[in-house]
């Protein structure tokens, strides 16, 4: 997978070069450059930003700084007079982004606080591309013309939050979703059972249940006995209960989704003790 990633800080991504990323890239599983988005500025102080339009404080990034930065990453020519006066208002349905993330095809991607979550299904989906572009936001964020034209072109742009908070610039988001995503890519983790079962992931993504390694006892706390009785029928009952109550206890609306028609005896069993119904189609929490 190619990824390229435009930050005013472009030394920030040398922690992409540790760890199972760095062997990612020697293996040649991955080709990360980072880009400094000042090397497309013309005037002396390398400037990519302006005040905002309409008043308020703070700076917003330069849409004609990141176009020419863009452009070229993406292999567009310049844009001609005529081009640069696209209507980018309404894109319509023909420059939606393909949730399928066309292999070959690069992928936009912005982190932004005012965008949607980011999600393990999204990791999931961007494992399969072939190109990823990443480009940080800093100040107040970037102009909001820039996603648009971009899509307007046919580009297949998305805009993230990963979380409800709002960091400095989009440095650390970037790397967040980096790692979602590359370590479900074929051949990244050197034991790839290690993420077939992990929260948030597949249908019915629950939370994990708990881990415990050795010693059996520690500070006199000991692992939970069904761990140590070999059954193994019986320690997968066991996590899989833990995980629906946990869930159901921390991220009710992740059970709250689950397909009834998929949950087995045992399954309906464990949440009905929690106090959920599930003969609909979906379950639900009594108490509500
Ligand atoms: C200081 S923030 C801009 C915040 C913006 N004025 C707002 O209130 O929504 C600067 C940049 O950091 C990044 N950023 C900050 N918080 C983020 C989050 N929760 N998720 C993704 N990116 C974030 C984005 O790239 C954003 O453009």
């Amino acid at each position: 997978m190619k990824i390229d990633i435009v930050s005013v800080f472009p030394e920030y991504f040398e922690v992409m070069n540790l760890s199972l990323m760095g062997k990612a890239q020697a293996k040649g599983l991955l080709e990360i450059k980072a880009h400094n988005l000042r090397d497309w500025t013309h005037d002396v102080h390398h400037s990519v930003d302006d005040t905002p339009v309409g008043g308020g404080a703070g700076m917003v990034m330069k849409p004609e700084v990141w176009s020419e930065c863009l452009d070229e990453l993406l292999g567009f020519s310049q844009p001609s007079a005529a081009t640069d006066a696209v209507d980018t208002s309404d894109p319509g349905d023909s420059a939606a982004p393909d949730s399928s993330a066309p292999s070959g095809a690069p992928v936009l991607i912005f982190p932004n606080p005012s965008a949607p979550l980011f999600t393990q299904r999204d990791a999931t989906e961007l494992s399969h591309a072939d190109h990823l572009l990443f480009g940080c936001g800093r100040y107040e964020g970037y102009d909001a013309r820039i996603p648009d034209y971009y899509r307007a072109q046919g580009v297949d742009v998305r805009e993230y939050s990963i979380g409800d908070y709002v960091l400095n610039g989009g440095e650390v988001a970037v790397s967040v979703m980096l790692e979602a995503i590359t370590r479900l890519m074929p051949g990244f983790m050197g034991n790839p059972d290690s993420i077939v079962e992990e929260s948030y992931t597949g249908e019915g993504a629950l939370l994990e249940h708990r881990q415990y390694t050795k010693p059996a006892v520690w500070r006199g706390i000991a692992v939970p006995d069904v761990l140590l009785s070999g059954d193994h029928g019986k320690v997968d009952r066991f996590r899989r209960d833990e995980a629906l109550a946990r869930t159901a206890e921390i991220r009710p609306d992740l059970i709250a989704a689950l397909d009834c028609k998929a949950l087995d005896k045992a399954d309906r069993k464990t949440l009905m003790a929690l106090g959920w119904e599930v003969s609909a189609a979906h379950p639900r929490r009594l108490a509500d």
